[in-house]
């Protein structure tokens, strides 16, 4: 087993020999890890995400950098980006409120949403955040009103969709002309959303954004997203005579799940094949939420059966399941894991691993080769468990969603808590 970045563990990922070996993570071992939180349980190396908020920064000093909070969001992580001088992107009102939680300064967090309420929009207004990405004519007129209403002028910035696939799942691919996200720029409704806002005096038109989609390992389409929205910005520069100070490029940038997965290219990459497509004097944003999350976090389990079917195969069901990570049931998502409570020298065999709802799709790994002693107790861990997963985990057949524990150096603490069933009760009458 290789636990290398490159096949989406955390940096301190690494396996203490000798029979009584596992794997350990910021510097503890899983067995003590799991004596203490119990499973599942997200185990988040701290060192890692603030590595990758540091690679993001040093690739655009120049510009800005958000943190896509819809990835994965708690006040401790809203710390860790400020001290890592990111901003964030949130979209709904429940995620500017732990924003607001975490100390963020609303002035460096941008309000994405193609639907925020007008309940949402007035308390943006209220708290004084940074730009509103408007996404629909509706929201020009209605972020117009609440502006004028609270006598500030609302930084802006257009959603626009460019036209431009992105070699992804077609849930995740958010640029092409048919899509609920923004302004179509082929069939002219982001020009006119720019008439619109040049019009509105109660807007300030910040900038344009665009985000093709997410999980994309190749720069072709970012590159072709770049070049088409500096080419829109220049024309409506141009047809109003004004200046249109940023344009953001969103978030989108694949990671690894498994070994042997198309190998992401780095953040610097990313940034300098955007930079190449856009006017040097155009302040340059980023949305990244999955490469500063994703490979952060390693999910663990334990197996409670084995099952062999004759003529068919095996099942290892663990203590979680599509509630805590419903990427493979509504992707395709493909993860690895491994056994890391635990050496052993048996032979790999092929196996299934799922969940434990009452769903047959309930699959977390396909056709894994486990140790042939898999057996009930073992830990299984599962890499890149750090992006969508805790922040699209569901009560489904009213389990509790589990703990993130953040490593560093040798001790764990809490930053999640796990939820308990009073915790579900209390929301019923
Ligand atoms: C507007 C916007 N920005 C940023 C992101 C973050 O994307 P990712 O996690 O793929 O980097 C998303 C999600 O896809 C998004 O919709
Ligand atoms: N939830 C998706 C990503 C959506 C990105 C948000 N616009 C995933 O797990 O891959």
């Amino acid at each position: 087993m290789s636990l290398v970045i490159e096949n989406g563990w955390p940096r301190s990922a690494a396996w203490t020999g000798g029979e009584r070996g596992e794997l350990r993570l910021g510097g503890i071992g899983v067995r003590e890890l799991a004596a203490e939180f119990g499973t599942p349980v997200y185990v988040l190396d701290e060192e890692e995400f603030l590595a990758r908020c540091a690679l993001w920064r040093e690739a655009l000093p120049d510009g800005e950098v958000h943190y896509g909070g819809k990835a994965f969001l708690c006040p401790e992580v809203v710390r860790w980006l400020d001290s890592a001088g990111l901003c964030l992107d949130v979209c709904t009102g429940g995620e500017l409120a732990v924003a607001v939680a975490g100390g963020m300064d609303p002035a460096r967090v941008v309000f994405h949403g193609n639907n925020k309420s007008a309940a949402e929009l007035r308390r943006a207004v209220a708290l004084g955040v940074g730009c509103v990405v408007v996404d629909s004519f509706t929201e020009i007129e209605r972020l117009t009103t609440l502006a004028e209403e609270a006598g500030i002028r609302q930084r802006v910035m257009i959603r626009v969709t460019p036209g431009v696939s992105a070699h992804t799942h077609e849930f995740i691919a958010t640029g092409g002309d048919d899509s609920k996200f923004g302004f179509s720029l082929n069939a002219g409704l982001a020009a006119e959303a720019v008439r619109r806002v040049l019009a509105a005096p109660a807007l300030e038109l910040a900038g344009l954004h665009s985000h093709i989609g997410s999980q994309i390992t190749d720069l072709g389409g970012f590159a072709l997203a770049a070049r088409r929205m500096s080419a829109f910005l220049l024309d409506s520069e141009r047809e109003h005579g004004v200046t249109i100070p940023k344009l953001d490029l969103g978030g989108g940038l694949g990671i690894v799940h498994r070994p042997g997965d198309p190998v992401p290219p780095s953040p610097a990459e990313v940034v300098a094949a955007l930079r190449e497509a856009v006017p040097a004097r155009v302040r340059l944003a980023v949305e990244p939420g999955r490469s500063i999350a994703g490979p952060t976090t390693v999910a663990l389990y334990e197996v409670g059966t084995v099952k062999d079917i004759p003529g068919v195969g095996r099942y290892v069901s663990v203590d979680g399941g599509m509630s805590d990570n419903p990427r493979p049931a509504m992707y395709g998502a493909a993860y690895t894991a491994v056994v890391a409570s635990r050496a052993s020298q048996a032979p790999p065999r092929e196996a299934t691993v799922v969940g434990r709802h009452c769903e047959s799709g309930d699959v977390l790994v396909r056709d894994l080769p486990l140790p042939a002693d898999v057996r009930p107790g073992d830990l299984l861990a599962v890499p890149a468990s750090g992006a969508y997963q805790r922040s699209m985990a569901s009560n489904y057949n009213h389990v509790t969603r589990p703990p993130v524990i953040a490593v560093r150096d040798g001790s764990a603490r809490v930053i999640v808590r796990r939820e308990t069933e009073d915790d579900l009760l209390r929301l019923y009458t």
